[in-house]
């Protein structure tokens, strides 16, 4: 079915993002199992869960990349899917590194329509090497840069897939003051095996389990009682 025109919200309201209904086998086994999801504007999301539980087909399957029979993907009450075709509504960073080994920070920037100067300001040292090929960048720095260009690129939501891999501490703790200034203008959805950050960044947590997705009401005692985390 092609995309339709996103609906406008109230004035001042929220644009909502919304999965619905998102069912997978893989062979006999039920990855995701009819599968909620709603992000907003205003708020980083979080997804977490075990190795392999399906986080990365998830956020393909919201971005559009991965179909699957009968899922409905929405924004602000209307059915977008796959919803990557709709102009200015989201943008996905992939598990895997996302800018081609010789395309220049700089380059990758205009593409994205994005100003490298003003993604790249609170890390210096990034932004001496905007004229650097993606391949010749550490695997963290280019990771960092990946993140910061699809974060200031001009989209309601932005969907990342690891995005703290390899990002230094110093770095993680700048890179999630970024993202708590960004959310004001657009929803966050990431998925990452940092929690600590993940908790201390994300205003609503998700965990993937047994191919279920629940929403944890007090996230950081849900995990522990769980056995995600000890502390
Ligand atoms: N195209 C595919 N064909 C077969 N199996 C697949 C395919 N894609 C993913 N899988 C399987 O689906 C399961 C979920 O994979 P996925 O990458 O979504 O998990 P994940 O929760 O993101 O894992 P991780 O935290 O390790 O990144 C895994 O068991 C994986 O092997």
């Amino acid at each position: 079915m092609p995309a339709c025109a996103t609906s406008v919200p109230a004035p001042g309201a929220p644009h909502v993002l919304e999965a619905d209904g998102i069912q997978l086998k893989l062979g006999n086994r039920v990855l995701l199992s009819d599968v909620y999801l709603r992000v907003q504007t205003g708020q980083v999301v979080g997804l977490l869960g075990r190795n392999g539980c399906g986080k990365s087909t998830l956020l393909q399957t919201v971005f559009g990349a991965r179909p699957v029979a009968d899922a409905s993907v929405r924004v602000n009450g209307r059915r977008v899917v796959p919803a990557y075709r709709q102009l200015g509504l989201l943008n996905y960073l992939p598990q895997v590194p996302l800018l081609p080994s010789q395309l220049t920070v700089a380059a990758a920037a205009r593409l994205l329509e994005v100003d490298a100067a003003a993604a790249l300001r609170n890390f210096p040292e990034l932004l001496a090497q905007k004229n650097q090929r993606a391949g010749e960048l550490s695997g963290g720095t280019a990771r960092l840069v990946e993140v910061l260009l699809l974060l200031h690129a001009n989209t309601q939501f932005t969907l990342l897939d690891e995005p703290f891999t390899g990002v230094m501490p110093v770095h993680l703790e700048t890179l999630a003051e970024v993202m708590s200034h960004l959310k004001t203008r657009k929803g966050l959805l990431l998925t990452d095996h940092r929690y600590e950050e993940v908790l201390a960044l994300c205003d609503v947590v998700y965990l993937l389990h047994d191919g279920r997705l629940e929403l944890l009401a007090n996230p950081r005692e849900g995990l522990r009682n769980r056995g995600y985390i000890s502390g």
